[in-house]
């Protein structure tokens, strides 16, 4: 019976969901699940992470592999058994577009079939010890394992990049390696290093930016945000503790669930230097103060939004992730690239006209294919007509190896390989555009003979005469300096593949480029009309966003933060799986008809769904703060401080801002609130009661994401303790001022003032400021109580005990005794996210 079933293969239920997981692995570049598609896996796969959801995955899996597993050819490695990986038509493309030579095809293509080695980068933001200790850390490998199994990338700038010989997989499965690996990260903190991924050639764009901590930076595609990450990273890397750097990131992405993924990422960064935003990046908006456009005006860096550096990383086929993601083989086909060409040119030239003259701008795929790539940048330099130039970086990270851009190529069309577009049949001509060959052109100007174009084709694209003399086009060649643009490809450094030109804005656009801000709304008016789902158009009149609603649907402050993100909102997918905004019941106008409730809305901002930025001004609140934590005037809290709630009365959270964020967000409200923002800023003060209804001083208690920036100004309410009793606060969560080690600790706890105080692990002779390991608590009536998650307890616990030599009770196990949760006092009203905490 069993054997009978195996041999019919995918039962078809099996069958539908196996596709639609592997569909749904795909979707980087936020393609097409289908709402169906996806509940239908819901319905099958289970939910969540209960444990028989995950057995019946386990089972699904275990079934999925019987059915797939294909007799193995046997240069191909044990792990690639799952999916197919090869496809004629991909060899036939690429072959005919000469991306390597036909001597490399072989090894080429064998190094894209084996799974991508996995890697790490280490976050220099929190890591701070010398780079030479990270050396050679493969001879942990035992074994006889390879001696160059793990090591440092040489391109990666101060040896914070490393890569193994190993796929993630086999990282997990043998001990040797992945003990080699907690070593590496043991050496340089838990928290400093990225998870193990299994690309770090996604990291090379934003070398090539020429980031300054003093630029204002736009990252158009940012999720997951990998990218911001490290834009970020460099911003912060030259700033001392406790102060932040002059310039600042916004990060955008059209999609509402990858944004959260993003700021879920960057909580780790502690940045308050960063904007997140939502809009379809070709329609990024400018945020011009005047009604007409006169760029070239000298308050043009103030009056409106301009960027010194733009990261351009579109939405793409993504073949060069083919050894991450094998599923792709199977769906590979030119027309992915073709159909994202005119969306990668309409992102990139928005990039361009929103660059400060002098500004550099980086385009980047993780696709191989040059109707993606150089047929994009060479469209860019074509309607720039010199105002941008292409960058020549070949002398930068001179150990990258990496290939000149091609400057000749084919199109290709239903199977057909075009040279040129005037072999282009009209009926093909709104999907093969003139921008994708290496000369571009244009149809108007090569319609020959009225109806007929040059082979003969009627408009129908039937041939019309019978022996048409047919033309032959000579393959064209671009122009441009094409070769300065980088492929990188998988056998050169045993990578995935990439691409990235470089371009410097030299002179204002051509007249013609450049919008006026009339006519950007209008073009959201069009694209709406057209089905387009720009969320612009959908905003409401702040004379209209000032309502008193009544709804169910509450503000960010009004309900539980959820773990993942900081704002709250419900995204729906439609059916090409782009997610809209949820028009319902969010929606303020459709509030008011829905769900008559007794709970009050607060004052919507202008986006439907997104709470409103306000800047926190409640002078009371902000002295009580200063005065409570003996906060130094050096950091300045008046205008740096925003929440997500126009009930100034009703505030639980409070978010830092940078100087430079500020500056944005005043110019954005100028400017009638254009920038839709999901998040801003830095939590650093969130409201906190006492659980017996005692009243404390000060009704704001400071967050661990907070602590590393306000750590060094804070004067009061801080305590060193010493290493044992540091750890058995972690441990413990919870002790008796006199139960402490340190009786003398347990005195200074006790005559804090009852609320949030900060403690802080004493180092030697370091002083309470210069400590880099500190942890938000509670003073209660007789104790003090850790208000950080388990997980992060047990994190930091991990991380002391890696310095066991200076904690004194080594060896003792943290799984010793269950940390307790006997909070005497504290009412937890945050989920306690946090970071704890080593400070910059
Ligand atoms: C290649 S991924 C970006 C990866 C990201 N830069 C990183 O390093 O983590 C492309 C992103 O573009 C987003 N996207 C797709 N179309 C977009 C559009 N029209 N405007 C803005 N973002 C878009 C997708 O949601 C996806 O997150």
């Amino acid at each position: 019976m069993f054997r009978l079933l195996r041999g019919k293969g995918p039962s078809h239920i099996q069958r539908k969901a196996q596709t639609s997981l592997r569909y749904r692995r795909c979707c980087k570049c936020k393609q097409q699940l289908s709402l169906k598609l996806k509940l239908k896996l819901k319905l099958k796969m289970g939910r969540g992470r209960g444990g028989k959801n995950r057995t019946q995955r386990k089972h699904f899996q275990q079934n999925r592999e019987n059915v797939w597993k294909q007799p193995r050819p046997e240069s191909l490695p044990s792990s690639t058994n799952l999916f197919d990986i090869q496809n004629p038509d991909f060899d036939h493309y690429y072959k005919e577009q000469n991306i390597v030579s036909p001597e490399e095809w072989d090894s080429f293509v064998q190094v894209l079939r084996t799974p991508l080695p996995a890697a790490f980068r280490i976050n220099s933001r929190f890591y701070s010890g010398p780079n030479s200790s990270l050396e050679n850390p493969a001879c942990e490998v035992d074994e006889g394992d390879d001696e160059d199994a793990i090591k440092s990338l040489p391109w990666y700038p101060d040896n914070f990049a490393w890569h193994s010989n190993f796929s993630r997989m086999q990282l997990r499965k043998n001990q040797a390696l992945k003990r080699s690996f907690t070593v590496v990260s043991s050496d340089c903190y838990l928290a400093a290093i990225g998870r193990a991924t299994a690309a770090i050639d996604y990291k090379v764009p934003p070398l090539f930016l020429d980031v300054h901590s003093n630029h204002i930076v736009l990252d158009m595609c940012a999720a997951p945000g990998s990218k911001t990450f490290q834009l970020l990273e460099i911003l912060h890397r030259s700033t001392k503790t406790g102060s932040l750097p002059d310039g600042m990131v916004i990060a955008n992405d059209l999609d509402v669930q990858r944004c959260n993924l993003l700021i879920h990422q960057i909580k780790r960064m502690c940045t308050a230097n960063l904007i997140v935003t939502n809009h379809e990046a070709q329609h990024f908006p400018r945020c011009y103060l005047k009604t007409d456009c006169d760029i070239t005006g000298p308050d043009q860096h103030t009056s409106q939004l301009l960027f010194d550096r733009v990261l351009c990383d579109v939405p793409c086929s993504g073949d060069g992730t083919l050894r991450k993601a094998p599923d792709l083989w199977r769906r590979w086909n030119t027309g992915t690239g073709n159909g994202l060409h005119n969306l990668q040119i309409s992102v990139a030239m928005r990039g361009l006209s929103l660059l400060k003259v002098g500004g550099k701008m980086v385009y980047s795929t993780c696709s191989m294919n040059p109707i993606e790539n150089e047929a994009v940048v060479a469209e860019l330099l074509r309607r720039c007509e010199g105002s941008v130039e292409l960058v020549d970086v070949s002398s930068e990270l001179p150990q990258l190896i990496r290939r000149p851009g091609l400057k000749r190529w084919k199109v290709f069309d239903k199977g057909n390989s075009l040279v040129s577009c005037k072999e282009v049949p009209k009926v093909r001509r709104s999907v093969v555009l003139p921008s994708m060959f290496p000369n571009g052109g244009s149809y108007r100007d090569i319609d020959c003979n009225g109806n007929c174009d040059v082979n003969g084709h009627s408009e129908d694209g039937v041939q019309t005469v019978e022996n048409p003399v047919m033309h032959v086009f000579a393959e064209e060649v671009s122009d441009f300096p094409l070769e300065r643009c980088m492929r990188l490809l998988p056998h050169d450094q045993n990578s995935g593949a990439f691409f990235i030109a470089v371009l410097q804005k030299i002179s204002p656009l051509p007249a013609n480029l450049v919008k006026t801000r009339k006519e950007v709304d209008n073009q959201h008016v069009e694209s709406v009309n057209h089905g387009n789902e720009d969320v612009q158009v959908l905003q409401i009149n702040p004379s209209e966003s000032t309502h008193e609603e009544v709804c169910e649907q509450d503000s960010e402050d009004n309900k539980n933060e959820p773990k993942t993100a900081d704002f709250k909102f419900s995204p729906v997918i439609d059916e090409e799986g782009y997610s809209k905004e949820a028009q319902e019941p969010h929606n303020v106008e459709n509030i008011a008809n829905v769900t008559p409730s007794k709970r009050k809305l607060q004052i919507q901002g202008k986006w439907r769904g997104i709470d409103p930025v306000v800047f926190f001004k409640d002078e009371a609140v902000i002295k009580s703060i200063r005065a409570f934590y003996g906060i130094d005037e050096q950091f300045p809290l008046d205008g740096h401080l925003v929440t997500r709630n126009s009930d100034t009365s009703n505030v639980k959270r409070i978010y830092y801002i940078s100087k430079s964020v500020k500056n944005v967000l005043e110019l954005n409200f100028s400017v009638g609130q254009q920038l839709k923002i999901t998040c801003v800023g830095l939590k650093i003060f969130e409201r906190q009661k006492s659980r017996e209804g005692r009243s404390v001083e000060c009704a704001f208690r400071i967050t661990s994401e907070g602590l590393p920036l306000i750590l060094p100004h804070i004067t009061k309410q801080i305590l060193s303790a010493s290493p044992i009793d540091f750890k058995h606060l972690l441990q413990y969560k919870n002790i008796k001022f006199a139960d402490f080690v340190d009786a003398k600790f347990g005195e200074k706890a006790a005559n804090l003032m009852p609320g949030c105080c900060v403690v802080v692990l004493g180092e030697g002779n370091k002083t309470v400021a210069e400590s880099s390991i500190a942890i938000v608590c509670w003073k209660g009536g007789a104790s003090l109580t850790v208000m950080v998650t388990s997980i992060e307890c047990q994190e930091l616990l991990e991380r002391l005990l890696m310095r066991s030599d200076k904690v004194t009770e080594k060896g003792s196990s943290v799984q010793e005794e269950e940390p307790s949760n006997n909070a005497e006092d504290v009412e937890q009203e945050s989920n306690g996210n946090s970071q704890d905490v080593e400070a910059a």
